[in-house]
């Protein structure tokens, strides 16, 4: 693999990042040649990146140059704000290199104390006759902001005067380019210490950071971009060596896998059978909707258990799946697993369970528990897990076990452990840990632990998923990678990224074609295959 490639894939916390800067400036590199590079760098990407000024300053910008995307030195005015540390430093390169590509550059500096570095480059921007202001009413108009107050080495919350500061460089309807993070975010947890500047743009130094993938980060951080700075591979490896891996999947990784490849000669079993439960008279669309996520993995022979009542209906939607009718209950949930004659569990390479169940369909989903076959656990199938004592109960399975909850469902099932909506990579890791489960924890980005504490994290995806039936399709096409994996030698938690990142991939496909609104579940289902093709 490329080194590029590699480099993208790795995320890290602000402890692991200053543990290779301190590799790298061991190793000789000056810390003063170090800040030159990147914020050099930095300086570079913000002038190739086509400013629209904002209309206050009466400056119109070219269409031509505009379309070329060229820079526009002339008439472009960029406040830079500076803070005390490093990242104030790198602000500063910043600074000075606009002033001499022609830019009217100011700077904004409430502060009294810098590193020594960040000092020496504050004072050579005042010889050179860049205006430095400290408070925030004196600050002239501008058509761009670069946010250079704080990067990783930010742990306490923001107060005033620079907190009410962010709060008013926020309110201006000016672009905010933010160096490292937006300042005011966790680097690892990517909570909001205090406030945050909002960025319309993030260059990410060197390493994928943490909170570029928590919730809580992702309306600070504008549109992201990693500014590779030529960190050696060897000094990352060295660091992160003995850490439990956290791995962004992009494309190649995913495609690595996908499609699951065929040998030439095979037969329908050989390529996974997939057993599906799911579906109550209540909820019928769900088992549709499972059913037809399955139908795109590929799967080699897929079975669904439905209540009796749902069977004719199901056959309509999926007329190549084996249609199980179960007796139901009166409220119209499977009261009781009917396999067909000389079938029973272990006839399955996975099983896939929960979605529109209710939690009448409880002993169902003790039944399944009890099996020795992969189980992936979605929906009611979750919250039935929850009321049984979900560590417990899943500490005693003997096969693997897959957990789709999103973070109202992962409360219900481990109530002990840190809030998820708080730092979702820690809870999930925990999770996993304590359940030896591998946990897929849903939300604006999903992040997939297994029990060792490696974390997978799923860095692009859409709101337009965050609609009904949409985890349903999630679980039949992880049902079915899983069931085809079986047979080969892909490991579970790869199964788990692929299918999520190919779920992301397929909202944000449909998302492009039809608006954020166009992607109903069953929508979803169609674009799963034009994600491949
Ligand atoms: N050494 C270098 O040349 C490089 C520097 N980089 C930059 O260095 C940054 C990290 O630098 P630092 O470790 O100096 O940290 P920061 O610049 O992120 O900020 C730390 C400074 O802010 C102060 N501070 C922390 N919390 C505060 C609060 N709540 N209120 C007020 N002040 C507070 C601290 O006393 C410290 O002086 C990175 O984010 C990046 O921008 C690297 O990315 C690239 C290489
Ligand atoms: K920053």
């Amino acid at each position: 693999m490329q080194r590029q490639e590699k480099i993208s894939q790795v995320i890290v916390t602000a402890g692991q990042m200053r543990d290779i800067e301190d590799r790298i400036f061991a190793a000789g590199m000056p810390v003063v040649a170090l800040m030159e590079k990147v914020a050099g760098l930095v300086a570079r990407r913000i002038q190739e990146i086509p400013q629209i000024p904002c209309k206050k300053a009466g400056y119109v910008a070219s269409n031509s140059l505009l379309k070329k995307g060229l820079p526009q030195a002339v008439g472009s005015r960029v406040g830079i704000l500076v803070g005390p540390g490093h990242n104030g430093g790198d602000a500063l390169v910043v600074a000075r290199e606009l002033h001499f590509r022609g830019y009217e550059v100011w700077i904004y500096s409430p502060f009294s104390k810098f590193k020594e570095l960040t000092s020496q480059h504050l004072q050579y921007a005042q010889s050179l006759g860049i205006p430095i202001y400290q408070t925030i009413e004196q600050l002239p108009d501008s058509d761009l902001l670069v946010d250079g107050l704080f990067g990783f080495g930010l742990e306490k919350n923001l107060t005033d005067p620079i907190a009410s500061a962010i709060n008013q460089l926020n309110e201006l309807s000016v672009p905010i380019y933010s160096i490292d993070l937006p300042s005011g975010l966790h680097t690892d947890t990517g909570v909001v210490l205090g406030t945050a500047i909002r960025a319309t743009h993030t260059f990410c130094l060197g390493l994928w950071k943490l909170a570029f993938f928590q919730d809580p980060a992702l309306e600070y951080v504008g549109k992201a971009e990693l500014i590779d700075f030529d960190i050696p591979l060897a000094d990352v490896e060295a660091v992160l060596k003995d850490a439990p891996s956290i791995k962004r999947i992009t494309p190649t990784t995913a495609l690595a896998t996908l499609p699951l490849p065929r040998p030439p000669v095979t037969h329908k079993y050989k390529e996974g059978h997939l057993l599906l439960i799911c579906g109550s008279r209540r909820y019928a669309g769900g088992a549709i909707l499972t059913g037809l996520g399955a139908r795109a993995s590929g799967v080699g022979m897929l079975s669904i258990a439905v209540p009796e009542s749902l069977k004719s209906l199901l056959v309509s939607h999926l007329p190549e799946a084996l249609i199980i009718g179960c007796p139901e209950t009166e409220s119209g949930a499977i009261a009781q697993l009917q396999l067909p004659e000389k079938t029973d569990l272990t006839s399955f390479n996975a099983i896939a369970c929960g979605p529109g169940l209710t939690r009448d369909a409880t002993p169902i989903v003790q039944e399944v528990i009890e099996s020795e076959r992969p189980l992936i656990l979605d929906a009611d199938g979750l919250n039935i897990l929850a009321q049984m004592g979900a560590i417990a109960t899943l500490k005693k399975r003997l096969a693997v076990t897959v957990l789709t909850p999103h973070a109202g469902e992962f409360q219900r099932l481990f109530p002990d452990i840190a809030d998820a909506k708080h730092d979702r990579v820690k809870a999930a890791q925990e999770a996993a840990l304590q359940s030896g489960a591998v946990v897929l924890l849903k939300g604006a980005r999903t992040a997939i632990a297994n029990p060792q504490g490696a974390i997978w994290m799923i860095t692009e995806s859409t709101p337009a998923l965050a609609r009904g039936g949409s985890g349903d399709v999630l679980t039949g096409l992880l049902g079915g990678l899983l069931a085809q994996a079986a047979t080969k030698q892909i490991s579970v938690e790869d199964i788990v990224a692929t299918a999520a990142w190919w779920h992301s991939q397929a909202g944000i496909l449909a998302a492009q074609e039809r608006t954020e609104l166009g992607v109903d579940a069953f929508t979803l289902t169609q674009y799963l295959l034009k994600v491949l093709s």
